[in-house]
């Protein structure tokens, strides 16, 4: 290798800088790992909580390999502000992934999330933000190998695309989805960026980054606020495993290791979901009018008394009469706190109206006598009389199994039909035995949160928002009453029956209906020619979106084939299958990954072709390796991923996988954008019109 000048090359100086960066996080390390604990721990506890404490900060200061240390630099015209500089004086920064200080406290690399960090993301020539230079850096590997300048307040200076940038932006995806810390975009940063307090909801078409903003933002939000963050807890919620399994390694590779990720189902767990639900009864159990029968259901429980309460307290007897107690009845029931919350408060309110009457006799009972009271066994026998306890899954089984007990709690909500679309046609006999849908268990959560408040987090992302129900959206919104929330979707993407319509209407189910719409169009994933051609969909599923403007070019990205033999006048299943291997092969001769994209139902077919052929395959959520790159991809469990090479089998067998013909075409619209590079389309059957 050439030696470069280390004072007047300014690539060697980089590397040097890069080197000195790199020394010094080792230093951080080796001070982490070489704390003693033993003398500031006064016991135990404290020792075990400092040492995961101290775990956890050996872990994110590792150095990874390759992901470089920092990606860019600014030169400030002048200091910045103490506010925005955060202990960092100077003028120069380098923005990394994380913090990195040498010896004296100095610091050598500035993490992306810091103020100071904010214009290598948003500074323009329009609004230089007062930055003379933004330096970008290549890495080939771990070596820094090249630079780009933008000199932003140099008027004589164009302004023009990076090339790093459509570098990373074009790279290889292998393994799963990494972060873009290196490129956020000014849209997307703006989005990132954006305060705890507020809600937001980004819409955006395949490939305009929701995911990784999301992602991103949570990492931002930590950053930004840290400690209050720490005891509330953050959550990022995912269609499906696959998907999460996808995501999983972005947060941790921007340091942050305590994001909790789970699908929806997860969150409401609460009884073993075995059965399904045909659309018809899935579509009134989303429906949001069930939150109305479910609360009128819990509230039946409660029974005005009709008897006094009598307390016996040594020779006196202490008497407080039925219409007194239904008063008090009424003011917990007029006060809509929850059910269970209500409960306990009761025996309370009693012992208090014995009490005001002990007073009146002349007697001064205390606290304690007040607490002796609410536990008396006449207190006790008249709560459970009046507030019994009510178990969530038993009265979610009641209403679908009873249907009486059903219409006298839908009544004026449900219609008779859509009442005898719920009912079980064979009730079950217990919570255990039922067969619970994931509907239902969604029901049940409705029902717990109505006996006693769902704990909220400080934060939520929600990533393919448009395919949730009215109901879901609620037990989403459970999770962040009192934090806040980034809703992620795209209408045109919505292949479920209950699939969003508006975002204001789903952002009033999820309690946030004061959250800032976000609109997101340009595609970072999907080459110009293949999202031309998905988005010729758009008029039938999603007409009023705008269409991505896709920032890659990829001329010769799309074929269509149609699979036939030469000669033959119409093609048949077997000729459909060689057609999808040999895209396969042409593909895989290409570096990356590769998806081969079908209809659920042609899944087997495909995986013996394949086996029969040779070639070796993953499911989804599977990490590629070198040696295994292509991934048979159900097209039901498509959404979110992406693969470099894209063979779609038979679009009109993906359209007629889904009981109606918009949700067919959505789900086709979904399947013809996962390519980074290259999309083939293969076919027997004719396409649908749109696409012929
Ligand atoms: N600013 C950026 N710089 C580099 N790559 C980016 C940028 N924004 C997005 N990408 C890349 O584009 C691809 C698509 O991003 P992402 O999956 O977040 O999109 P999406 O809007 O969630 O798509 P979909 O609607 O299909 O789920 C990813 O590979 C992501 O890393």
């Amino acid at each position: 290798m050439q030696a470069h000048d280390q004072t007047t090359d300014p690539l060697a100086r980089e590397r040097g800088h890069l080197a000195a960066s790199r020394s010094a996080l080792r230093a951080m390390r080796a001070d982490a790992e070489a704390l003693d604990i033993r003398d500031v721990t006064a016991n135990w506890v404290n020792a075990a909580v400092l040492e995961r404490q101290i775990g956890e900060r050996v872990k994110s200061l590792a150095d990874l390999a390759h992901t470089p240390l920092f990606f860019g630099r600014l030169d400030y015209l002048h200091a910045p502000g103490a506010d925005q500089a955060e202990g960092a004086g100077g003028e120069q920064f380098y923005i990394g992934r994380r913090h990195v200080h040498d010896a004296d406290g100095d610091p050598m690399v500035i993490d992306w999330r810091a103020p100071v960090s904010q214009p290598f993301y948003r500074a323009s020539k329009k609004d230089p933000m007062d930055i003379a230079l933004r330096r970008r850096f290549g890495y080939t590997g771990g070596d820094l190998t090249a630079y780009e300048d933008e000199h932003l307040s140099d008027p004589a200076e164009d302004e023009r695309a990076s090339k790093l940038l459509q570098r990373e932006i074009e790279r290889p995806r292998v393994g799963p989805m990494r972060d873009i810390v290196a490129t956020i975009q000014p849209e997307q940063d703006e989005i990132v960026r954006g305060g705890l307090s507020g809600s937001v909801c980004v819409q955006g078409g395949p490939g305009t980054g929701k995911t990784a903003v999301g992602l991103h933002r949570v990492a931002y939000l930590l950053y930004a606020h840290r400690e209050r963050l720490a005891r509330t807890g953050t959550l990022v919620i995912g269609p499906n495993a696959s998907f999460l399994h996808y995501i999983e390694q972005v947060l941790p590779a921007l340091g942050e290791l305590e994001v909790k990720q789970a699908t929806v189902d997860d969150l409401v767990a609460h009884v073993e979901v075995r059965g399904t639900d045909d659309s018809a009864a899935a579509l009134v159990k989303g429906d949001a009018r069930m939150a109305r029968v479910l609360r009128a259901a819990v509230r039946s429980h409660v029974t005005l008394p009709a008897e006094p309460v009598v307390v016996v307290r040594g020779s006196r007897r202490w008497r407080i009469p039925a219409y007194e107690l239904e008063e008090i009845v009424s003011e917990l029931l007029a006060r809509d706190i929850r059910y269970g919350a209500a409960r306990d408060a009761l025996p309370q309110r009693i012992a208090h109206a014995v009490l005001v009457r002990m007073e009146q006799a002349g007697e001064a009972p205390d606290d304690r006598v007040q607490d002796a009271v609410a536990r008396n066994a006449a207190v006790k026998a008249a709560v459970k009389a009046i507030w019994p306890p009510v178990d969530p899954a038993k009265l979610v089984l009641r209403l679908l199994s009873d249907a009486e007990f059903l219409a006298a709690h839908a009544e004026g909500v449900l219609s008779e039909d859509e009442q005898k679309a719920i009912l079980w046609t064979k009730p079950a006999r217990s919570v255990k035995s039922a067969k619970w849908s994931a509907a239902d268990a969604v029901l049940i959560d409705e029902a717990t949160d109505l006996v006693s408040r769902t704990h909220s987090l400080g934060h939520v992302v929600l990533d393919e928002a448009q395919d949730l129900s009215p109901m879901q959206y609620r037990a989403v919104g459970r999770r962040c009453t009192t934090g806040s929330a980034t809703v992620l979707g795209d209408l045109a993407q919505g292949t479920t029956p209950w699939a969003t319509r508006s975002w204001a209407e789903a952002l009033g189910h999820l309690g946030k209906a004061d959250a800032v719409v976000e609109e997101l169009t340009a595609g970072f994933r999907v080459p110009r020619e293949v999202i031309a051609y998905a988005s010729r969909l758009l008029p039938d599923i999603a007409p009023g979106l705008t269409e991505v403007a896709s920032v890659r070019e990829s001329p010769g990205s799309l074929a269509v084939r149609r699979a036939t033999k030469r000669g033959a006048p119409a093609p048949d299943a077997a000729d459909l299958d060689a057609a999808c291997l040999e895209a396969c092969a042409e593909s895989l001769r290409q570096e990356g990954s590769i998806g081969l994209i079908a209809a659920d139902a042609r899944i087997p077919a495909l995986a013996k072709a394949l086996t029969a052929a040779g070639i070796t395959y993953l499911s989804p959520g599977e990490e590629t390796t070198p040696d295994t790159r292509l991934t048979l991809v159900p097209a039901s469990l498509a959404k979110g991923l992406e693969y470099d090479y894209v063979v779609l089998d038979e679009p009109a067998a993906v359209v007629d996988g889904e009981p109606d013909e918009r949700t067919g075409l959505r789900r086709l619209y979904v399947a013809l954008t996962r390519a980074v590079s290259g999309l083939i389309v293969v076919h027997s059957a004719p396409l649908p019109p749109q696409l012929a």
